[in-house]
């Protein structure tokens, strides 16, 4: 994780770089309460994973880090941006610098996958030149290993093609943040390798911090610097995947015994 060394004196502290910060975040739809006392810090370059079972609000958690669900209660801090009081503009500025792949890779089928890359350039960049547009699209595809894909579409891809399309689409606007929503989720255990691989990748080369939601074991061991497993809508659980990996937590071991 890089530092910010500050030079006082003879002494030298270190401060990492705070990128997100979400303190007391609770979230109902009607009477029914998802996210409970959310608490957690995501420093600059650090792969955060937030684990747990289908339906604890993982998703919701991710929608409420890019404005897309308001929480009822709480902060949200990302980059120097307090998602609780913050207006359009503002928010579409966070926008550009958050990637959001999103669980079903959301291309548009009826769009080739040079149109699928270059539409987030079109529209948030008001990139039209050809040359540079044809250029961004071929550097992202290299990114994720899949120049040859460029005229296909996306029913002519596998499901690991398409999260790695999902995730150049993402990558191609040089985000300083990515949230990654079940990057892993319906590949074989190969294919999902292959992806985790793609995260700690794009985290060495364009230096992002990430959280990816996931309820995949594997993922979490091969991609995560820090773990949260929400439970019951809580995040009391914190800690390296070895030190989670240990909690006496039942329904925490019921997952690292899957
Ligand atoms: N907009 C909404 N309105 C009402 N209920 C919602 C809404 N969004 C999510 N929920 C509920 O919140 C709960 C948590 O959903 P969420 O999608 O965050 O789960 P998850 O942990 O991401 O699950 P999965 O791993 O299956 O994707 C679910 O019971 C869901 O029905």
């Amino acid at each position: 994780m890089p530092n910010t060394a500050v030079e006082n004196d003879n002494t030298i502290s270190i401060h990492p770089k705070k990128m997100i910060e979400i303190i007391d975040v609770c979230k109902s739809f009607d009477e029914r309460q998802i996210l409970k006392n959310i608490n957690l810090t995501v420093y600059d370059k650090e792969n955060l994973v937030v684990l747990g079972r289908s339906g604890t609000g993982k998703s919701v958690l991710i929608k409420c880090m890019v404005g897309l669900l308001t929480p009822d209660s709480g902060s949200i801090k990302i980059l120097d941006y307090n998602l609780t009081a913050i207006n359009k503009e503002e928010l579409n500025e966070l926008r550009l610098q958050v990637g959001f792949s999103f669980q079903g890779s959301a291309l548009y089928d009826s769009m080739s996958v040079k149109e699928n890359l270059e539409f987030p350039l079109k529209r948030n960049l008001a990139i039209y030149e050809r040359q540079k547009l044809h250029e961004l699209v071929i550097a992202a595809l290299q990114d994720v290993g899949l120049e040859h894909t460029l005229n296909l579409y996306p029913a002519e891809l596998s499901g690991g093609m398409k999260k790695r399309i999902g995730i150049a689409r993402t990558l191609i606007l040089n985000p300083k943040i990515m949230l990654y929503d079940e990057p892993t989720s319906g590949l074989d255990p190969i294919t999902s390798g292959e992806i985790n691989e793609l995260i700690l990748k794009v985290r060495e080369k364009y230096n992002t911090t990430s959280v990816i939601i996931t309820h995949d074991i594997s993922c979490a061991r091969e991609v995560s610097d820090k773990v949260v497993a929400l439970v019951n809508g809580e995040s009391t659980l914190q800690g390296t995947f070895d030190e989670l990996k240990k909690s006496e937590n039942s329904e925490l071991k019921q997952f690292f015994n899957y």
